[in-house]
């Protein structure tokens, strides 16, 4: 594994109102590891996320992608830039097929455009074709090529999360940000996606993860970050942060629910 860096993200903080969601967090993911981000119930996960992929404007930090600096100030800005991610609330086409739900995700990497589509044009129908059969691929790829034309929301709850995998990897990502990729999922599923996740990261991406099934997130994560009231807390290897005193406290301290 060679040790350069995808993703360098520096002091980012984000207020809303009163309340300081995250105060000078940063984090550094190196090529071809699964990076965890954990910490209990409000702890700041989802907002360093929304704020990672441009969904909400941070109150300061900086951002690197692959060493070159990137603003996060609009989600189809931060897709081009070369991350993509995965939803708590799964977000697909529910009335699109799979395969079309994954084709949606790979248009962000191609050309042709609108005037090619109206006109249906020899270029588009021949990229129109790459990109179904490329679509194809990744649901074969995350296992689920059998309902590449089942419309999404008409999927188990497992397959609906793989679906949003191959999503996100048709847009050939520098790195995906999976937010809580085992939530809802039984046992039988979670290690379906445990293999998954391991096989993506042995085959060269990167990963951002936010999960609650410390199970899971130890036995993935390469380095693990943990929040607890906006602050970073403790950042090492799983097995280092689970003998940090202060994550100990956080998890078990009066307020929290275990996560
Ligand atoms: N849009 C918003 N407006 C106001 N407060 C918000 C907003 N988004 C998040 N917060 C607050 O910021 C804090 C951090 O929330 P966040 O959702 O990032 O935590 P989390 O670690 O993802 O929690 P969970 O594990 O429950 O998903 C919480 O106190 C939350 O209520």
């Amino acid at each position: 594994m060679s040790t350069d860096i995808v993703l360098k993200v520096q002091g980012v903080s984000k207020r809303f109102g009163g309340l300081q969601a995250l105060s000078d967090v940063g984090i550094e993911i190196h090529r071809g590891q699964v990076y965890g981000l954990i910490g209990p119930n409000g702890a700041g996960k989802t907002t360093f996320f929304n704020v990672l992929t441009g969904l909400y404007t941070p109150d300061s930090g900086s951002f690197e992608l692959e060493g070159k600096p990137y603003k996060p100030t609009a989600v189809h800005e931060v897709a081009k830039a070369g991350i993509a991610r995965t939803f708590q609330n799964i977000r697909l086409f529910a009335e699109m097929t799979a395969v079309e739900n994954v084709m949606v995700g790979r248009h962000v990497r191609t050309g042709t455009g609108v005037l090619g589509a109206v006109f249906r044009t020899k270029g588009f129908k021949a990229e129109e074709k790459a990109i179904r059969d490329r679509a194809m691929e990744l649901l074969a790829y995350v296992g689920i090529e059998k309902y590449a034309d089942f419309r999404a929301r008409t999927l188990s709850y497992g397959d609906q999360r793989r679906l949003e995998i191959a999503r996100a990897l048709a847009t050939d990502p520098k790195l995906i940000a999976l937010d809580e990729p085992a939530a809802g999922m039984n046992a039988t599923e979670k290690v379906v996606l445990r293999e998954l996740i391991d096989r993506i990261r042995n085959d060269g991406r990167t990963i951002l993860l936010i999960e609650h099934d410390v199970k899971l997130v130890m036995g993935l994560c390469d380095r693990v970050t943990v929040l607890d009231y906006g602050k970073q807390i403790a950042e090492g290897t799983p097995y280092e942060v689970q003998r940090n005193e202060k994550v100990i406290e956080a998890y078990l301290g009066a307020g929290h629910t275990a996560h």
